[in-house]
């Protein structure tokens, strides 16, 4: 049957697509994670930076890391990308976890071993859980990206957090010992930031450009 009006147009898959939004705002305060994030995007998402140290959540990682992203949406009063890093132990059932950073300030490289001095099972992964905030009162959406390896002895340059300690699967080299970009190519943050790139992709966000 035909008639003679068209149907109505379908909504478009994303109810931002064609409007015009700011750039978004990537909100960290660790100068090395902007690093990577600067190399594994190059250009295709284009994106600021702000340094901000924003207060975080305990709880699942997810929550955490969105949680972060509505705190920044708010700072910036406009589209934010936020991240929050985890190293699991497996034989610690995924702990420390969120709490990484604490751990790592208090006992150092040498402690984070320690702690699975106890087990056999030295299995652990690193995950990034990137949360993107279009605005203040826009639920965040999170992307996650994870990549499996053991925790050894501390080796290799000491700038970057637990990279030394850190050894991905498949390699003989720590995180802190590969090139960067041998890094970049395998990190759970270049993992997550896939996800995130797939999701810009799909969406279509137009950014509004300066001025
Ligand atoms: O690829 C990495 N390789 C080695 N170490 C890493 C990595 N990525 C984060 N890290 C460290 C930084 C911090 O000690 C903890 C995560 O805590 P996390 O809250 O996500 O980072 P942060 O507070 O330094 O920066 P932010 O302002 O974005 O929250 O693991
Ligand atoms: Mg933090």
């Amino acid at each position: 049957m035909s008639s003679s009006t068209s149907p109505p147009p379908p909504p478009p898959p994303n109810a931002m697509m064609g409007s015009s939004l700011r750039p978004v705002t990537f909100v960290t305060g660790n100068a090395k994670k902007l690093e990577e994030v600067r190399a594994i995007l190059g250009n295709s998402i284009p994106f600021k930076s702000l340094k901000l140290e924003l207060p975080e959540l305990q709880g699942e990682p997810e929550e955490i890391s969105k949680e972060k992203a509505r705190l920044a949406a708010i700072e910036v009063n406009g589209p934010v990308l936020v991240e929050d890093t985890c190293l699991c132990f497996n034989a610690l059932n995924g702990l420390p976890g969120p709490y990484i950073k604490w751990f790592l300030q208090k006992t150092g490289h040498e402690g984070l071993n320690n702690l699975l001095a106890a087990y056999e099972d030295k299995s652990a992964y690193a995950m990034c859980v990137f949360s993107l905030a279009l605005g203040p009162s826009v639920e965040p959406m999170a992307f996650v990206g994870k990549t499996q390896g053991k925790i050894v002895p501390a080796r290799g340059p000491t700038d970057f957090g637990w990279d030394p300690i850190f050894q991905p699967d498949g390699y003989e080299l720590t995180y802190a010992e590969m090139p960067k970009e041998e890094k970049n190519k395998i990190s759970h943050r270049s993992r997550a930031l896939a996800m995130v790139r797939a999701h810009f992709a799909e969406a279509g966000y137009r950014f509004q450009t300066d001025g």
